[in-house]
């Protein structure tokens, strides 16, 4: 129920932020990926279940071809998003939605694995490479299913900044009888431009640098994002009362929060760091991002995807002709 009076926004205004993420350790690990696929019997796909379309990477199913994939959403702890759209989404696909801090959650991914090669003839074990967009838990993923199975300490480092791996890792042991060995890989974001709203969620969730787009319009974005899902005020209520306008939301914050300087001004950019950052860590409840509550997001995402790509296709060729 929306509070009388306010009416949250419909659409939020292109900002002036970067449209890609792509560093130089980005294209060496999908040359990598791509070599090493040959010797990869399944593919653990992970995406983070706060922005399940924003961090596919459609690149990977490039590389991962025909071979089997287990889509993996990690977070579920601070996902907003119902398990049961997973279900709409993948009526025809192996997927798993972990916490990848939680043993339970992952054996799950183990007994699917097994059971998605259980035809195969191998003396050398099942082979597993991880892949996904910077951040989404990779690193945590394969930690913990090494605890899991073989009772072994870390294996990978992990962080709660974009891109701590930076190569790929040599095979990891996560099960015997049957073995199973695992790769982890670096975060590798999208080659090509992003839209403005992809860019501030995967900046809202900590998938790329958070340094790269100005605090106050992710804090924007993020209120922007609240009021859509909740437009009574609710999810930011213990600061201000409902509202679009974000300095307005700063400065409740900022007083709420003790962040005034001596003077008695409030510190907006920091407030704006500070509020993204307590959603991001998860402490100020569960988020979601995308359409997350339409059973047929999955299908349409794809099909604008093809579409884009379609045009760009298009005008390639274009291009070469005037050239020609
Ligand atoms: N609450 C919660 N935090 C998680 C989960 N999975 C990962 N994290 C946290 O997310 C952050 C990133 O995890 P990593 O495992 O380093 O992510 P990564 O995908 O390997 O990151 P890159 O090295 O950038 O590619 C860390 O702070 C983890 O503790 C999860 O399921 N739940």
């Amino acid at each position: 129920m929306a509070t009388a009076g306010f009416i949250p926004r419909t659409c939020f205004p292109a900002p002036t932020v970067p449209r890609a993420y792509f560093l130089g350790h980005h294209a060496k690990a999908i040359r990598k990926m791509r070599e090493l696929t040959a010797e990869i019997d399944l593919i653990y796909e992970v995406r983070d279940a706060r922005a399940p379309l924003s961090t596919r990477n459609m690149v990977f199913d490039s590389i991962i071809g025909a071979k089997p994939r287990v889509v993996v959403y990690t977070k579920k702890d601070l996902s907003a998003v119902n398990p049961d759209i997973f279900r709409a989404w993948h009526s025809r696909e192996r997927y798993c939605v972990v916490n990848t801090h939680d043993h339970t959650s992952v054996r799950r991914l183990v007994s699917v694995s097994k059971e998605l090669c259980s035809n195969r003839e191998s003396f050398s074990g099942l082979r597993v490479m991880i892949m996904g967009m910077p951040n989404v838990g990779k690193s945590s993923l394969l930690n913990t299913l090494r605890h899991a199975g073989v009772g072994r300490r870390k294996a990978a480092k992990t962080g709660a900044l974009a891109g701590v791996t930076r190569n790929i890792s040599s095979y990891v042991k996560i099960h015997e009888e049957p073995d199973i060995f695992v790769y982890d890989t670096p975060g590798v974001s999208l080659p090509k431009t992003i839209n403005a709203e992809t860019m501030l969620t995967l900046s809202t969730i900590g998938s790329i640098n958070v340094g790269l787009i100005d605090p106050t319009i992710q804090a924007d974005y993020l209120l922007y994002q609240l009021n859509l899902v909740n437009p009574d005020g609710s999810l930011y209520n213990k600061y201000s009362p409902p509202t679009n306008d974000v300095e307005d939301f700063l400065t409740s914050y900022c007083i709420r929060m003790h962040r005034l300087s001596k003077r008695g001004y409030p510190d907006l950019l920091g407030a704006a760091a500070h509020w993204v950052d307590r959603w991001r860590k998860g402490l100020e409840g569960k988020i979601a991002f995308d359409d997350f509550r339409n059973p047929n997001a999955y299908k349409e995402w794809e099909a604008a995807q093809d579409e884009r790509r379609r045009k760009e296709r298009g005008q390639q060729s274009d291009q070469k002709f005037r050239v020609a």
